[in-house]
């Protein structure tokens, strides 16, 4: 990564103003954001792209982020910039995938001349310890001067670190999944996407499915009798189920649904579906994996689950406590079921509840 015209373009104070910014940021998606926001001009591109691999799955997730000029009604040009996220590995270009697995292969930044003659390619790995968890993906029309490689480098450092700390922070010790506090981070989140699904090219930051924004499903699940599981086999024995069971929902949700340990045996899920056939249809996948699954002691185990559409009409608060009575529905009629807020209200089995009536925050 060298040029002999290595004249130093960036601006230290900005830089560094940009990178306080930055570790003043308390969701590790923002940050995400705030790391292409950063780069990008400093660089000198409109586009840059984090390539991310989930451990488990292998899965890609990809965060896209544009700027583009645009001309105003009044004639005058505005700069505008777009945030766009995939997960699908199958849409990572061929060229993208070719040069990612040189820098994975090397561990270091690598470079190609992109396919279509326009410019490079360049990717810098991004490191969690001392594997490879992402990369940083720009196109250029010149190399990389040793002063931006050093500077870049220094970033992306200062963003892992950071992200990690921050990732640590949200997640809960025992099963690793997001905790309490992030699902609060998520919420307002989500509610920003679905308020800007009307207008998704001009919403200033958009988490996008491969559909594009689509309705969002809340589900509060509870393990059932897990009490008797703690007082038959003992708390590490609990313990253990309760890593299991997440374990094995998170193998039937997929890599853009969320899944969180809101407090003790009961776990929130946020994701995104077409409709309530889609929802019920994909926790039901959940339910019965988790009641088809052998427990080493324990034998079987159900869960309970009651489910919600969120809506921006409605606050994340009400949307949780409307799952939750639909979970205290599935418990009273027999548990190891999904039941469904809004169907529950309209064939009048339950009340409309109006706010306030929640307990969960
Ligand atoms: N092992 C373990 N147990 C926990 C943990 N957090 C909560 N629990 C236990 O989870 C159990 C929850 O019991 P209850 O709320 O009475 O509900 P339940 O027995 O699951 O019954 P239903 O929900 O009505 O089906 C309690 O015994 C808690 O001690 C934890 O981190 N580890």
């Amino acid at each position: 990564m060298n040029s002999p015209a290595d004249t130093p373009k960036v601006q230290i104070p900005s830089l560094l103003s940009k990178l306080g910014k930055m570790t003043a940021i308390r969701d590790t998606s923002l940050l995400e954001q705030s790391l292409l926001k950063t780069l990008c001009p400093m660089l000198g591109v409109l586009d840059s792209s984090l390539y991310r691999i989930d451990e488990l799955t292998q899965a890609i997730r990809v965060l896209h982020h544009h700027h583009s000029r645009v001309i105003e009604s009044d004639g005058l040009a505005r700069m505008v910039e777009r945030n766009e996220e995939i997960y699908n590995s199958a849409k990572v270009p061929a060229e993208v995938s070719g040069l990612l697995e040189n820098v994975r292969l090397l561990g270091k930044p690598c470079t190609r001349r992109k396919a279509s003659g326009e410019g490079l390619l360049i990717a810098y790995p991004l490191f969690g310890g001392k594997e490879i968890c992402g990369y940083f993906v720009f196109n250029r029309d010149r190399e990389v001067t040793l002063t931006e490689d050093a500077i870049v480098k220094g970033v992306l450092e200062v963003f892992s670190n950071y992200f990690d700390l921050l990732d640590a922070s949200q997640r809960d010790r025992l099963t690793g999944l997001l905790n309490r506090q992030a699902l609060e981070n998520s919420f307002d989140r989500i509610w920003t996407i679905l308020s800007s699904a009307d207008d998704p090219i001009e919403a200033p930051s958009g988490r996008r499915t491969d559909s594009n924004a689509r309705a969002h499903w809340v589900a509060v699940i509870d393990i059932d009798r897990f009490k008797e599981v703690n007082d038959n086999f003992g708390h590490v024995v609990g313990d253990e189920v309760l890593l299991l069971v997440s374990r094995v929902m998170m193998s039937v949700l997929r890599s853009s649904d969320l899944l969180f340990r809101y407090g003790g045996e009961e776990f929130v899920a946020l994701f995104p579906a077409k409709d309530s056939d889609d929802a019920h249809a994909l926790l039901e996948r959940v339910r019965a994996t988790v009641e088809g699954h052998y427990f080493p002691q324990v034998g079987h185990v159900t869960i309970s689950i009651g489910l919600s559409r969120a809506s921006t009409n409605d606050l994340p608060q009400e949307v949780l406590s409307w799952a939750d009575r639909a979970l205290y529905h599935a418990k009273k009629t027999g548990r190891n079921r999904v039941c469904d807020y809004q169907a529950l209200v309209q064939e009048g089995v339950i009340e409309q509840a109006s706010y306030g009536a929640s307990e969960l925050f």
